[in-house]
């Protein structure tokens, strides 16, 4: 009747529901076992009413006065608690098994490559992960229990029915496939609706976690209103959703309803009719209509189930479509050489790069070698593809061609969890977690660091100091995103995590927002001590890291169109290099001096 396993969807994701189900089956199967008690006992109801009047009443049997009642309350009493156990089994089961589906969610969102994030909001995402689990959760320890309670019921009842007076049941059940029509129907919109809502769901929380997020930007604009009415339509987009799921749902009933009614007309017409003209027992018709109206109930609790199973498969159906995108290639077994320490160089080889949702290519045919212990600095102008380019070595993206070695080996085959472990990253926003100093410093570290070892490496980053002035020093929560540090302490305790990550290789990309002089000051003074015995490589804005670079690569449109020395380039008359600091760094080159007239 409610043939869900037919179902498109669920033959698509069935494996992936089995596998969910597996490690509850025995669960399951008990909660079954219970199902079935309680509705084999359920048939025995009507039947004991027949008994009743016809034994007791009409023929007056006193022993059977007797062992009525008591039956009737062993069997409620069976009833009671094997319907007790059932929902007792079936709702741990479903609590539970959702709980493994919500982690493998995480797990997999968290596994995905950073290509695959940005497309679709995080609130989007989230929704999946929180509303799509909580639906399949309710459905599930609703559908397994209703389904099994109600099929279960239904069939008890129908023996009943049957050993009662086989020739009226066969007439009633003439009803029954008039309820198949309302039923399928009413399901496949319910699909529809559902996963609009689902959708929809998705869009409140999106917005919701977009204007957290850009608190700052939306009160900075003065643009709460926009939010407030944003959020508005949003909201109602997924009230109306709500209703229009809650009509299909209720509108089953009142069908339901009419269709049992006109089945239990006509068991009273025909067996009224019966009754009077002595071709059956009053008892008997009592014992049959009781069954017929018990089976009505399980029959519109299954239609009722209609419900809750589309919705659940509009949920399951979600959930599966983020666990077969693809994860990060170092989270599926894979084995790779080990990355190590830079002995000899990283090299370039005729890399291009094109992001996925890009028409026009980011890096074109890329070559530089920058020898281990080396420090070198890319510079252009804004969109050129600096961050891009730094962000191919540890494999936040491939290249689309060439290759990138590392002492001559090829990356692409490399261990990720290696690389990364080799790579220190200091970007210009800091990410920092609503956790302590501490712990943010020790974040991804898998060794044990001593007090010592923590201040010393604070120290170098010249952190120490605005930390011990913290007021829970390294126990102080840093605030979401770290908003209670400045932009300079925040870099500096991402400083302070490089060193006791102690990285072959280092990628800075130089802040461009002005710190003060003093976070400034301090921050080269950390990174001249951190940068020793290190190869690094320095997205740069600023005149004097491009100085002390060994080398400076220029970078315009995604290619390399100089490369050398400070000094070198500045030589070179006309030079991109030299358009590039007067237009980004307001400076004139001095003809005298081979360097720029403004001091940094
Ligand atoms: N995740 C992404 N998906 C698609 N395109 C991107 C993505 N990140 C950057 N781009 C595009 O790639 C180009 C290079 O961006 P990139 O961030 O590498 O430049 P940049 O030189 O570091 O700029 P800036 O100095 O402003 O940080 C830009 O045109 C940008 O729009």
């Amino acid at each position: 009747m409610i043939v869900f396993w037919k179902d498109p969807v669920y033959l698509r994701i069935r494996k992936r529901i089995h596998c969910w189900i597996h490690p509850y089956r025995s669960l399951i199967i008990g909660g079954i076992l219970m199902a079935f008690i309680s509705g084999g006992v359920s048939s025995g109801v009507p039947i004991l009413l027949k008994e009743l009047i016809d034994k007791v009443f009409a023929k007056k049997d006193p022993q059977l006065l007797f062992v009525l009642p008591l039956s009737f309350f062993v069997l409620f009493s069976v009833k009671g608690f094997t319907g007790f156990f059932q929902a007792y089994l079936l709702k741990k089961a479903a609590l539970f098994m959702i709980s493994d589906v919500r982690q493998s969610l995480f797990e997999h969102l968290i596994r995905m490559p950073l290509a695959s994030f940005g497309k679709e909001g995080t609130g989007h995402l989230m929704s999946r992960v929180t509303n799509d689990t909580y639906i399949l959760q309710g459905g599930v320890a609703e559908i397994i229990r209703d389904l099994l309670r109600n099929s279960f019921t239904a069939v008890g009842m129908l023996v009943a029915l049957l050993y009662i007076d086989y020739k009226l049941t066969i007439f009633v059940l003439l009803a029954v496939p008039l309820t198949l029509i309302p039923i399928r129907k009413i399901g496949k919109k319910l699909r529809m609706v559902s996963r609009r809502t689902q959708e929809s769901y998705g869009d409140v929380n999106q917005h919701l976690s977009e204007t957290l997020s850009a608190i700052r930007l939306i009160k900075s604009v003065a643009s709460e209103e926009k939010e407030i009415r944003q959020f508005r339509e949003f909201s109602q987009a997924y009230a109306k959703s709500q209703f229009r799921s809650a009509k299909y749902e209720n509108l089953l009933s009142p069908i339901m309803e009419s269709i049992g009614a006109l089945g239990i007309g006509l068991a009273v017409w025909l067996g009224g009719y019966s009754v009077i003209h002595g071709h059956l027992t009053l008892g008997t018709l009592v014992g049959f209509l009781t069954a017929a109206q018990m089976l009505y109930q399980p029959i519109k609790g299954l239609a009722n189930s209609q419900a809750g199973i589309q919705q659940s498969l509009a949920a399951a159906e979600r959930i599966a479509e983020v666990l077969e995108r693809p994860l990060e290639e170092m989270n599926v077994a894979r084995s790779g050489w080990t990355v190590s320490r830079l002995e000899k160089s990283l090299e370039f080889r005729n890399v291009s790069f094109r992001y996925p949702v890009s028409s026009s290519i980011t890096l074109e045919n890329i070559s530089l070698s920058i020898p281990s212990g080396d420090f070198v600095a890319i510079v252009g102008p804004s969109g050129s593809g600096k961050s891009t380019l730094v962000n191919l070595i540890p494999l936040f993206y491939h290249p689309t061609e060439g290759e990138i070695l590392w002492d001559g080996k090829n990356l692409q085959d490399a261990d990720i969890r290696s690389l990364r472990n080799a790579i220190g990253m200091v970007t210009q926003d800091v990410i920092l977690m609503n956790q302590s100093v501490r712990e943010n410093l020790l974040y991804g570290l898998d060794r044990p660091v001593s007090r010592l070892e923590l201040e010393e490496a604070t120290k170098v980053a010249n952190a120490f100091g605005f930390i011990s002035s913290l007021p829970d020093g390294f126990e102080t929560r840093v605030g979401e995103k770290g908003v209670f540090l400045s932009g300079g302490e925040r870099q500096r305790l991402a400083l302070a995590r490089v060193v006791l990550r102690d990285p072959t290789l280092l990628i800075l990309d130089e802040a461009t927002s002005a710190l003060d002089t003093e976070s400034e000051y301090a921050i080269q003074k950390a990174l001249e001590v951190i940068m020793k015995n290190r190869t690094t490589i320095v997205i740069a804005h600023r005149l004097s890291t491009i100085r002390t670079a060994r080398k400076v690569y220029v970078l315009d449109k995604g290619k390399i169109v100089e490369e050398g020395s400070h000094e070198e380039l500045m030589r070179t008359d006309g030079g991109r290099y030299q358009k590039f600091l007067n237009l980004s760094l307001g400076l004139a080159p001095d003809p005298g001096e081979n360097s720029p007239k403004r001091s940094e």
